[in-house]
């Protein structure tokens, strides 16, 4: 079974020589992967510690780097901890649905 990690416990490891990173809440540590990243050390170390999931499909890295990602896992984050960029669109976006609706009615 994979271990789940909190996004305060993958805070920590933020450093180039125990260097985490989150894509769709996956854990991988990258530590050993630094020297070797043919997109070179800086976007994996602005990404230490943090949810990389964005950055890295911008990229939009081939099929070959996706699957040397398995190679790197260490565990998953826990529910709910995932990019906090969507869960605040997300909320964003209801919350102007909600505020939509409310001002209809009270128009009409
Ligand atoms: C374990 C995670 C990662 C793996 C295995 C990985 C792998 C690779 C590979 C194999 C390439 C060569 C091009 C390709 O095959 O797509 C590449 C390029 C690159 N990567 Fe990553 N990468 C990772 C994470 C990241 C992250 C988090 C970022 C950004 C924050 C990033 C930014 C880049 C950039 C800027 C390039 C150069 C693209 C170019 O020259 O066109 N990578 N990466």
């Amino acid at each position: 079974m994979s271990k789940i990690f909190t996004a305060d416990e993958v805070k920590k490891h933020n450093s180039r020589r125990n260097l985490w990173i989150v894509i769709r809440n996956d854990v991988y540590d990258v530590s050993s992967f630094l020297a070797e990243h043919p997109g070179g050390e800086d976007p994996l170390l602005e990404a230490a510690g943090q949810d990389a999931t964005i950055a890295f499909d911008d990229v939009g890295h081939s099929a070959d780097a996706r699957a040397m990602l398995s190679k790197y896992k260490v565990g998953s984050l826990a529910k709910g901890q995932g990019c906090s960029k969507l869960k605040w669109a997300l909320i964003a976006l209801g919350l102007a649905i909600i505020i939509g609706i409310a001002y209809k009615r009270y128009a009409s």
